[in-house]
């Protein structure tokens, strides 16, 4: 099996191949059609799709997978909220959201006025592309959840929907 990953982020790209160690993975920079800071879970979990989507589009992988992340507002605190999207070639779209917590005030005070989270973070800590790395739910969890292995939990919900939808059309025969 080919899968086309809608990103070059590792912590996204090393999540996929968790879930799929033997499968020949290509990863793509594809458009997510939604802002660069999602503020909803709609919007997060259409990006993902969308990336999905365009990897089957930009590739001739046999499943296409997007990972995205945002913010999503609730009562007085802003959230972390990650979603992950997987796209087969005959026309299947599966879903998953992530773990979610809520950001410090002095963090969500920053988004609300219009800034990136990957850059916030990145002043918030005084260090580089931790985007890239333990990403905003590593640091306020003490690393004790990685966003890799936020993704890599999304990723073994995609590849288990997809999994039963194969299991349950073989009953079907
Ligand atoms: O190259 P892509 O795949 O776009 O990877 P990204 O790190 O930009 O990730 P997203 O577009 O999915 O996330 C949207 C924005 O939120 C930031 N972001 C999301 N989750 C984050 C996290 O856990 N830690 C730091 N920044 C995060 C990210 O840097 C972007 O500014
Ligand atoms: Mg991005």
């Amino acid at each position: 099996m080919k899968i086309a990953v809608g990103s070059k982020n590792p912590a996204k790209v090393s999540a996929v191949l968790g879930v799929y160690e033997d499968a020949e993975i290509i990863s793509l920079q594809v458009g997510s059609g939604v802002p660069e800071q999602p503020f909803s879970d709609e919007e997060t979990m259409e990006g993902a799709m969308t990336r999905a989507r365009n990897c089957l589009i930009h590739s001739d992988a046999d499943v296409g997978i997007g990972l995205e992340g945002g913010v999503v507002k609730m009562g007085q605190a802003l959230f972390l909220c990650n979603w992950g999207a997987m796209a087969t070639r005959d026309g299947e779209v599966f879903v998953a959201a992530g773990a979610r917590i809520p950001v410090p005030g002095i963090v969500a005070g920053k988004l609300l006025e219009g800034e990136e989270l990957g850059p916030v973070m990145d002043a918030f800590t005084k260090q580089e592309n931790i985007s890239k790395k333990e990403g905003a739910i590593g640091v306020f969890t003490n690393e004790r959840i990685t966003r890799g292995e936020m993704f890599l939990h999304i990723m073994r919900m995609l590849a288990g929907q997809h999994e039963y939808k194969l299991k349950m059309r073989k009953h079907d025969l």
